[in-house]
């Protein structure tokens, strides 16, 4: 069976690496430089790393020069997410030599120019399904955008690769992954799903590794690592027994 993979998360809002409560714009606690936190986590044997421009996400600017840097910087695979919602900014966001790019907002607000971009560019785009309850938000998680099941439907009609899950009830809270919500969407699609939000320990990473089979491909963990609830070799490590 394939191992769960890891993607610690490095979120970027003014500049600096932050964390938020439900993804919401003013909640953040600032963790300093997103540049030191990224090569952190590949120091401790990071595969994937987890890139989100906050500002770009909510519309308050964007950390496009700092983001080029730090995906720039990293050996490992940059999966970059925040913003990118039209050519412009998904040219600037492959530039960067990232693996793929997670597109929210744009699926729910130009479906057309999302299927695109999927026929363009195959498994380097994957989409964001952001949810409260089955309502997907979009504009950094602040407005609803859809119902998720119609929504996941369609994306894999127009042949998206892979969805990045989150329950933003859970998101930035270490309350413990949706696992619930894992299962239902994966048995909605055949495409790989990776988990986001809430992860708090070792344990949730664990059962979120025994819905492999059921085809979760990787976690994002954020705050958990933040706030040294683990780390990440811990959690490397948990994922690989
Ligand atoms: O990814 C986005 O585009 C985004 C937009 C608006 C608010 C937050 C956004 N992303 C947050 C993340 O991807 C988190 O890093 C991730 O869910 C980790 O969550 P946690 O482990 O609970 O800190």
């Amino acid at each position: 069976m394939p191992k769960l993979e890891l993607l610690p998360a490095v979120d970027v809002r003014d500049g600096q690496a932050v964390r938020l409560v439900h993804g919401e714009s003013g909640s953040e606690t600032s963790y300093g430089s997103p540049l030191e936190a990224a090569l952190a986590w590949q120091r401790s044997g990071a595969e994937w790393l987890h890139l989100v421009d906050l500002d770009a996400a909510f519309g308050t600017g964007d950390n496009r020069a700092l983001i080029a840097e730090v995906a720039g910087a990293m050996d490992i695979k940059v999966e970059l997410s925040g913003g990118i919602r039209d050519d412009a900014s998904l040219a600037a966001a492959l530039a960067t030599g990232c693996r793929r790019v997670n597109l929210g907002t744009a699926a729910l607000e130009t479906p057309e120019w999302v299927a695109k971009v999927i026929a363009e560019h195959g498994d380097k785009i994957a989409v964001g399904l952001d949810v409260r309850g089955t309502t997907l938000r979009g504009r950094g998680w602040t407005r609803d955008g859809g119902d998720l099941y119609e929504t996941l439907a369609r994306l894999d009609s127009e042949g998206c690769a892979r969805y990045v899950v989150t329950d933003i009830a859970k998101d930035g809270t270490l309350q413990g992954p949706n696992l619930a919500l894992l299962r239902d969407v994966c048995a909605a699609t055949d495409k790989p799903v990776v988990a986001s939000g809430g992860v708090s320990s070792l344990a949730d990473l664990r059962a979120i590794s025994l819905l492999v089979p059921e085809g979760v491909e990787g976690a994002i963990v954020g705050k958990a690592l933040y706030a040294e609830a683990f780390t990440l070799e811990e959690a490397l490590k948990a994922v690989a027994a």
